[in-house]
């Protein structure tokens, strides 16, 4: 396991930008005025990945680009846009930000690439290719050279597939989208009253991360990361940036707040677990009521309910992280519901398969691949087994979790 290529030096590497098409420039996309921003978002909302149906779109807010563009060391040259020059109209943009991973316990100095998206009526024109490579350039300018990546499509050799998983919170909604349905021998009220929460959690000593916490969850979740062979490793000011937000000013409850974070506090004022969502909603193309889907994505989590086993994965210990990660996450669909979201979205990554049929996460028909660029590595499990089941046994030993 280890690079591909050969160790090359940011100097080795073209300064100029590569060729563009005829009527297109490069356009560096200065994320913090307010105009180029606006940009990105059109451009996204209205170009960027449906589900299989044409049904939704992702609709990233301006909030999330803010939150998702500039986390610690982020760099300018690496929101990379393509205008029209004639019009400069932007047609095509992809975002890279530093990520340090470790992959088996090796340290790989990475950036996560994403937001990859050219313009409806610019496909097939091996512009996505080009962005890539442009990308990689600007990145190994700045002397990173390896990068992650996620895609619904299947491209050489992922380093590990994770399922999607829905736990519906609004069945009735999700229905009239024609996301859900319902089942042969079932009834649309037996479906409302199967999905229904109660109106407040359950775990004693949870509330919301404060800035005074990033200390002890950060400390936690690498604790709890230690199994896991592909991990983000985050410094404390990262760990700020991504679970409180970039300006905790955001009323708690405001549509406007993208990171929803909680702790577990026990009564020694020990902070034992914590878990994290991300609201992300869809746009409902053409329906006549419903024009948006709220949606919730759970991110990081951690817990030391499995520490004082000398065997992690005895089954004493299994049976301790498994009811403690039924009770966390199922007050996280909880304050899902809280935040109006209508549908709480997770992977078969993390531990997540030992909650997800308890919590009533159905298996959805996406997959998610995870890519490492310039990095060989065997196979991660990804918490599915070769038919495409949730892994109970083996759980998966995907740790990073990508936006
Ligand atoms: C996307 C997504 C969806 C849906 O498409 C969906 N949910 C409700 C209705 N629909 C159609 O369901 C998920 C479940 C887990 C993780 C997910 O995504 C994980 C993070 C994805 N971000 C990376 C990405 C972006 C674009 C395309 N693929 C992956 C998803």
């Amino acid at each position: 396991e280890g690079p591909i290529d050969a160790q090359k030096r940011p100097e080795d590497v073209p300064a100029d930008p590569l060729p563009m098409l005829g009527e297109f420039e490069w356009s560096t996309v200065d994320i913090e005025d307010a105009a180029q921003l606006e940009d990105v978002f059109v451009l996204l909302n209205e170009n960027y990945v449906e589900d299989k149906d044409a049904a939704f779109r992702f609709n990233y807010t301006r909030e999330f680009f803010h939150w998702a563009l500039k986390p610690p060391g982020w760099s300018r040259e690496w929101n990379v846009g393509v205008r029209v020059k004639a019009t400069g109209k932007l047609v095509a943009f992809i975002s890279a930000i530093p990520i340090d991973l470790a992959v088996r316990g090796k340290d790989v100095r990475s950036v996560e690439i994403n937001f990859l998206c050219v313009h409806k009526q610019l496909r097939s024109k091996r512009m996505a290719p080009v962005l890539i490579k442009e990308i990689t350039r600007r990145v190994n300018r700045q002397d990173i050279w390896h990068a992650l990546y996620t895609a619904g499509v299947v491209l050489p050799s992922p380093i590990s597939t994770c399922r999607y998983a829905h736990r519906p919170i609004n069945w009735a909604k999700l229905q009239d989208v024609g996301f859900t349905d319902v089942p042969a021998g079932k009834t649309a009220p037996e479906m409302v009253a199967m999905y229904a929460l109660p109106g407040k959690t359950k775990t004693s000593g949870l509330r919301r991360m404060a800035a005074g916490d990033v200390d002890a969850a950060l400390a936690l979740l690498v604790k709890y990361q230690r199994r896991f062979e592909l991990v983000q490793k985050f410094s404390k000011a990262e760990f700020a940036h991504w679970f409180l937000g970039e300006d905790e000013s955001a009323s708690d409850d405001d549509a406007s707040r993208v990171i929803h974070s909680y702790v577990v506090e026990d009564a020694d004022g020990k902070i034992t677990d914590f878990f994290s969502f991300y609201s992300l909603p869809f746009t409902v193309l053409e329906h006549a009521v419903h024009k948006e889907l709220g949606i919730g994505y759970l991110f990081y989590y951690a817990s030391d309910a499995d520490f004082a086993f000398d065997d992690r994965f005895s089954a004493e210990a299994t049976a301790a992280l498994k009811t403690r990660l039924t009770a966390l996450i199922g007050d996280a669909t909880i304050l899902a519901k809280q935040a109006k979201m209508d549908v709480f979205n997770a992977l078969t990554s993390q531990d997540n398969t030992l909650f997800l049929d308890a919590l009533k996460f159905g298996p959805g028909d996406g997959f998610l691949n995870f890519y490492l660029f310039n990095y060989k590595a065997f196979p991660v499990t990804g918490g599915i087994k070769d038919d495409k089941s949730y892994d109970t046994e083996r759980r998966s030993n995907v740790g990073v979790v990508m936006l």
